[in-house]
């Protein structure tokens, strides 16, 4: 009975403390507020009023919002619209990973395989048909457009350029008129781009005049912060210079060789090239863009003189191993790479170090956005170039004999072909190159493959003595006329940019070099500096 008893305590502890946790978990769920059922129809509530400290008032009482300026929402704008063009492009089919650019040879049918006939354009892909060329050139003036809009202050180069003489029916309009006309035919915009102008033009002058002058030959290759966008649009403002279609997001760089961030360029392949050198020929139309790659290439023949279709990307010159990226391509087109000339400008390799950092702590991209100060970068930076230096100097025995810094380029090119692209790519010793701030100053090894094979056609200035002298000497090595009625109708206009320094105040002006660093870095690259004189045959001022 006592045994009964306490087995019924027990029963009713446990069955009371049961209806509480039951009692207790129903009460929650029936407290929980109901879900919210989505009323598409219903209006959105309003947002919730920005943060007071946004808006001020200003001396008169009228409410001031504090946010980005107009010319930096423009530059958003056209980031975006970059980011958006470039989905679109990252979203076309893609090769396999390690294909080459044989690989992709088919792909065009016999657009690489000259026959010196004309071929049937009915040979090209489906996927590159005229009515996805047509849109693609329509988005592609847009996106110039827009970033020229953002540049506003910019000169208006491209409006000038006309093509080669040989084509009578273009070079009588500018390339942006050619478009406007496109645009006013819609029957044949889509049925028949070829007979709207370009082809018209090969008819007349029974083939002696081809789209192959819109590959580029003249490439403006770095270094980075060394004011190369300066002397882009010096050179861009020459009548007889037609830059290509930049990338919308930068400065007017172009792009088309550049390798996929953190890439060794020896796996970049062939079919990112050749579309993005169509994308960025001057002119992109179909057949154009097909006989440019067919290749009759008229570099020095037109009438009065040769004509320069321009590629600048900065980013190149460290990318040594690009010489015979680039080669291969024009040769795609027939081009022998012997008649492509390249221009190089190097600053101070302290001060160019600083004004990269400066600029990347500035950026908001993340892969570019440096949170390192600027001795932390530098004493990383130092001992990733000491490294890329002793590759080179090891491999071409420049450890023991600095003073064959000079002839190595000429004794020992094939090497340094295999060197810029294999052991001693820079990309073997960081691994993030938009930070390398200390290897991108290193010029004689980044020069070292440009100059390898073509020295004659590699011109390399120096922004400490750049100035309208500087210009006329440029332009007279690409046998330009400087002034007059084929060079530059308004000099003052060159002069003046020569003199303009851009990106100054990119931090207010606020950042400067010490003198501690300056002279730290001084002594890394002396020994640097002192084969770079040697390899150019005369001295550019920089600490040796
Ligand atoms: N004419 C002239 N004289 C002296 N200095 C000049 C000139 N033009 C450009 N600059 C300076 O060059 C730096 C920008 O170089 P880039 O245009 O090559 O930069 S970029 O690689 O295209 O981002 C940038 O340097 P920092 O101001 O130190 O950042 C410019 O001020």
């Amino acid at each position: 009975m006592r045994c009964n008893l306490n087995a019924c305590v027990v029963a009713l502890c446990v069955f009371t403390i049961g209806l509480h946790v039951y009692l207790h978990t129903h009460q929650r769920e029936a407290l929980r507020p109901a879900p919210e059922v989505r009323d598409h129809h219903r209006p959105k509530p309003p947002r919730p009023p920005r943060s007071p400290s946004r808006i001020r008032v200003s001396k008169w009482g009228g409410r001031i919002r504090i946010g980005r300026s107009r010319q930096n929402r423009e530059k958003d704008r056209a980031i975006g619209k970059a980011s958006m063009w470039d989905r679109r492009y990252a979203h076309s089919p893609r090769p396999p990973h390690n294909a080459t650019v044989d690989d992709w040879l088919p792909q065009f049918g016999g657009v690489c395989t000259p026959t010196g006939e004309d071929e049937d354009d009915d040979s090209l892909p489906e996927d590159q048909n005229a009515r996805s060329l047509f849109k693609s050139t329509q988005n592609r003036i847009k996106a110039f457009e827009l970033v020229k809009h953002a540049q506003r202050r910019r000169p208006a180069f491209s409006e000038e350029f006309m093509l080669p003489d040989g084509c009578v029916p273009l070079h009588k309009r500018t390339w942006r008129e050619a478009f406007e006309a496109d645009r006013k035919k819609p029957q044949e915009k889509l049925g028949d781009l070829d007979d709207v102008a370009g082809d018209d033009a090969d008819d007349d002058q029974n083939n002696e005049c081809s789209a192959a002058a819109c590959l580029p030959n003249l490439f403006l290759i770095g270094a980075s912060k060394s004011g190369t966008t300066t002397l882009y649009e010096a050179l861009a403002a020459h009548p007889r210079i037609a830059p290509m279609y930049p990338e919308p997001h930068t400065h007017g760089e172009t792009h088309v060789w550049s390798p996929p961030q953190g890439t060794n360029i020896m796996r970049h392949d062939g079919e990112n090239t050749l579309r993005a050198l169509r994308r960025a020929l001057p002119l992109q139309r179909k057949s154009l863009a097909k006989k440019a790659l067919q290749g009759r290439w008229r570099l020095e023949n037109s009438r009065d003189g040769p004509y320069f279709i321009l590629e600048y990307t900065p980013h190149y010159l460290v990318l040594g191993g690009l010489r015979d990226k680039i080669c291969s391509s024009l040769q795609l087109g027939n081009v022998n790479c012997m008649n492509a000339r390249y221009i190089a400008m190097l600053r101070d390799p302290a001060k160019r170090a600083f004004s990269q950092y400066v600029m990347k702590t500035h950026m908001r991209v993340a892969l570019y956005n440096d949170k390192r100060t600027f001795w932390k970068a530098v004493t990383d930076g130092m001992k990733h170039t000491a490294d890329y230096s002793k590759c080179w100097d090891d491999a071409l025995g420049l450890s023991v004999n600095e003073s064959a810094a000079h002839e190595v380029a000429w004794t020992r090119s094939e090497k340094i072909g295999d060197l810029a692209s294999g052991r001693c790519a820079p990309i073997n010793f960081h691994g993030n190159l938009f930070q390398a701030y200390v290897l991108k100053s290193a010029y004689y090894y980044q020069l070292l493959p440009w100059f390898a094979h073509f020295p004659s056609r590699v011109y390399v200035d120096v922004l400490e003595r750049f100035d309208d002298a500087a210009i006329q000497r440029m332009v007279a090595w690409l046998e330009l006329p400087y002034v007059g009625e084929n060079g530059y109708k308004d000099q003052e206009a060159v002069v003046a940019l020569a003199g303009a320094k851009r990106n100054v105040a990119r931090d207010g002006g606020v950042s400067a070099l010490s003198d501690e660093h300056a002279a730290a870095l001084d002594d890394f690259f002396r020994p640097m500096n002192r084969k770079l004189d040697l390899l150019l045959g005369r001295r550019t001022g920089y600490p040796v």
